[in-house]
């Protein structure tokens, strides 16, 4: 299967990332540094400058302390045509270019890159909401109408909990006719794509290594025939609370490693597995439907000490046409080697790639 080829990566102000242009081959390159050297800072701009996406809240974190402004930009070979994707932050505002067209983030390419992080472990040890967003990401950019879908249905709870911290009980039946309508499509949805996720998630947890079966679940607080009843039953407690307690907002997705809820039963290193084995569901889930593979950013993977799990993460960015891998050590079989110090990346062996950096704009 073909790729998407992120053929270089341009910052300015970003972090403590030096400003100037990274040229990135095919194949996998390797970023080796000390700790905070940039080597994050670099996976997270091009992961933004691929998709638009970041989970950073505070935008202004991005910018280079003492800067009010920063650029990143990605040109994109995908599709068969070459892309510039620009992205300007500022405190609070994230400006999105195509090809020199204002774009907003459902314009620009969905399936474009996928990120392993160690944190991801956050997944499977963290609250529910860790979850519910790692599924809602995926699902938005597997169908731009689920996410426009999900946008418009938290929208709507946050105005209905609005109406009930003002006791607005006459409004109630026009706020729950919304919410059901939208939540019941979310809640189909998500059945839906559960199928498939499932399948790849055990695929590649199995694949790891692991003999514990690694099942997926969704825990729901209530269900599309049920849904408006619930509400209903619901409403001297929610008229309380001044919240909305019922609903896919509420759901959790578990994941059950053998028998028990992995969340509270299973290892560092068997959590540690199965987030692995939901970011490879990802990036197989947004290949099956874009008919390309992602960018595969992977974050460290000398955090990684189970010597399986190392393995499985560099097999998996030598399976890829594109992989960025991180360490502080280096990557082993990269076709490009970038030391990472202080915020700038020399490649280690010039004549791999010539002019691997420039300065922007030259
Ligand atoms: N807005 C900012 N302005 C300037 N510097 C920043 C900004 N945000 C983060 N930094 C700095 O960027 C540095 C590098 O961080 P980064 O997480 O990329 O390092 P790293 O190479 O991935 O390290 P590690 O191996 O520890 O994960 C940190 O020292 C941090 O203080």
């Amino acid at each position: 299967m073909v790729g998407v080829h992120l053929s270089a990566l341009s910052t300015l102000n970003y972090r403590n990332l030096a400003p100037g242009t990274l040229n990135f081959p095919a194949g996998v390159t390797g970023v080796y540094g000390e700790n905070g050297a940039g080597k994050t800072n670099l996976l997270e701009a091009a992961y933004l400058a691929l998709t638009g996406l970041t989970d950073v809240t505070r935008l202004e974190q991005l910018v280079q302390s003492g800067e009010r402004e920063a650029y990143v930009r990605a040109d994109v070979q995908q599709g068969g045509s070459l892309s510039i994707q620009e992205v300007g932050l500022g405190r609070g505002r994230r400006q999105l270019k195509v090809d020199g067209v204002r774009a907003r983030a459902g314009d620009l390419p969905r399936g474009s890159a996928v990120w392993i992080r160690p944190e991801d472990s956050e997944l499977v040890f963290g609250p529910p909401a860790g979850r519910r967003a790692y599924l809602d990401a995926l699902l938005s950019r597997l169908s731009a109408r689920y996410g426009q879908q999900l946008a418009r249905y938290e929208r709507t709870v946050s105005q209905r909990n609005a109406a009930l911290k003002a006791g607005e009980d006459w409004a109630m039946h026009v706020w729950d006719d919304a919410l059901v309508k939208l939540g019941t499509d979310i809640m189909s949805f998500r059945r839906r794509a559960l199928t498939r996720l499932n399948e790849l998630s055990c695929e590649a947890n199995a694949a790891l290594g692991s003999r514990k079966e690694l099942t997926l679940t969704l825990t729901e607080s209530t269900t599309p025939e049920t849904y408006a009843a619930d509400l209903a039953s619901r409403r001297a407690e929610e008229l309380a609370r001044g919240s909305t307690v019922t609903g896919p907002h509420r759901d959790d997705l578990t994941l059950t490693l053998g028998e028990f809820p992995a969340g509270e039963y299973a290892s560092r290193g068997e959590g540690r597995t199965v987030a692995l084995a939901l970011r490879r569901a990802e990036l197989e889930l947004l290949a099956e439907r874009f008919g390309e593979r992602p960018v595969l950013l992977i974050d460290d993977f000398t955090a990684e000490l189970d010597p399986g799990r190392r393995a499985f993460l560099l097999n998996l960015a030598a399976s890829v046409p594109q992989a960025i891998v991180t360490g502080t050590e280096s990557v082993p079989g990269a076709a490009l080697a970038l030391h990472a110090n202080g915020g700038r990346f020399t490649p280690e062996d010039h004549s791999t790639v010539e002019g691997a950096r420039t300065k922007v704009g030259a």
